[in-house]
């Protein structure tokens, strides 16, 4: 079969190199074009050493032409506001695209407005692509498979990190009717290079080393989305009050979230609930009763780990923590993770490792 060709745009950020990463070792994909407009001209395993004898690619303009004529697929792995620019002329080139980046996430452009503070410029694109979450949205990503291979580039919207980690541990309890009310308290917290690679005064090494803190308190964008997210699961409007943390690692995101516990909900109905949800999904592992996941668990890979428990104290509270990879299944494992469905390819093909030793 031949391979897809496939352009990363963002190639030398976090996410894009780490999506160049996995399409390097993916069976039926070749990295045909990586973009950067700053290192243009400079070879990607210049940037990324780790690279060289594994790439010998150069870093190309991220023009919608080229793109087009070099590849069928495209990562964006740019900021917001700039997948606004590029989404709409990939895909009137027939590029297929897959958004990492917020543009496309919110189905409601004013909200995207109020909390990006930016028009959306494309907002007759919103119906058109789909939330890749597959373990939520599995159907619509697969409707967007048929259209594709009616000769139609689609595109799909790639999560963020925190709202995959928090969208995970909370859907059992809500898809089960387990949740009391409609509030869902979500503590997260993200390594430094959920930030990007451009080092801030948050992020730099010596602010960022042997220090955690908490950023974005009651105004991260990241809320809209895990609303938006946890209230099509709960078929009702659920209110969300999220909270990041900033750790010193490089990857990892661990998201636990509280819901109180409808009245006579068990332990036991808790962990079969969440056993169940997710029983056929090879990708999340729901640990044992008592168990909590950790971060290196899943370093470097697609998968995520879900521990819950049952606070029966006082306010009966459910308590569900999910780890995964900032920029695996956060970010550029979960992009190769559609891209593999939208292609009509094995879901897990190129992402099923399991995480090596950190
Ligand atoms: N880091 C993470 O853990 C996660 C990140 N994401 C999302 O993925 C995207 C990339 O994030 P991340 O890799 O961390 O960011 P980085 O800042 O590390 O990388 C951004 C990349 O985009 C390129 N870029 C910036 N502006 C433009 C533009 N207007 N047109 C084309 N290319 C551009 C940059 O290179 P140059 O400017 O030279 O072209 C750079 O290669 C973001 O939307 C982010 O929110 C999603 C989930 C997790
Ligand atoms: C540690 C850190 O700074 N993390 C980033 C999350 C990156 C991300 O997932 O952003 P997108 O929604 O654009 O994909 C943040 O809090 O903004």
């Amino acid at each position: 079969m031949e391979r897809i060709r496939v352009c990363v745009v963002g190639a030398t950020g976090f996410a894009g190199i780490e999506v160049c990463r996995l399409v390097l070792g993916h069976p039926n994909m070749e990295l045909a074009m990586a973009t950067d407009r700053k290192e243009a001209g400079t070879r990607l395993d210049a940037v990324y050493p780790s690279f060289a004898g594994a790439c010998d690619l150069e870093l190309s303009l991220p023009e919608p032409d080229t793109i087009a004529q070099a590849a069928d697929v495209a990562f964006l792995a740019v900021p917001h506001t700039a997948s606004l620019a590029l989404t709409p002329e990939l895909l009137k080139r027939g590029v297929t695209v897959l958004d990492l980046s917020a543009d496309y996430r919110l189905h409601d452009p004013e909200v995207y407005e109020q909390w990006y503070n930016t028009p959306h410029t494309s907002p007759e694109l919103l119906s058109q692509t789909v939330y890749g979450l597959p373990e939520l949205n599995r159907k619509g990503i697969l409707a967007l498979a048929e259209r594709r291979a009616a000769g139609q580039a689609v595109l799909v919207s790639v999560p963020g990190c925190y709202p995959t980690a928090t969208a995970l541990a909370a859907t059992p309890a809500l898809s089960a009717g387990l949740a009391g009310s409609d509030l869902v308290i979500a503590d997260a917290i993200s390594g430094v290079s959920g930030a990007g690679r451009g080092a801030n005064a948050r992020t730099h090494y010596c602010h960022a080393n042997e220090s955690v803190e908490a950023y974005g308190v009651a105004k991260h964008r990241h809320t809209p989305e895990i609303e938006q997210t946890l209230s099509e699961v709960a078929g009702r409007q659920m209110n969300v009050v999220f909270t990041p943390h900033l750790a010193p690692l490089t990857r990892g995101l661990l998201s636990t979230v509280y819901l109180e516990a409808a009245d006579g909900v068990t332990a036991e109905d808790v962990q079969a609930a969440y056993e169940a949800r997710f029983a056929n999904e090879p990708l999340v592992t729901v640990l044992p009763a008592g168990s909590m996941p950790s971060t290196s668990s899943v370093f470097g890979t697609a998968r995520a780990q879900v521990g819950v428990a049952l606070d029966a104290r006082r306010r009966r509270t459910i308590i569900a923590s999910c780890a995964i990879d900032n920029l695996g299944k956060g970010a550029a494992a979960q992009a190769v993770q559609n891209a593999n469905i939208v292609l009509d390819l094995p879901e897990l093909a190129g992402i099923d490792m399991p995480a090596p030793l950190v």
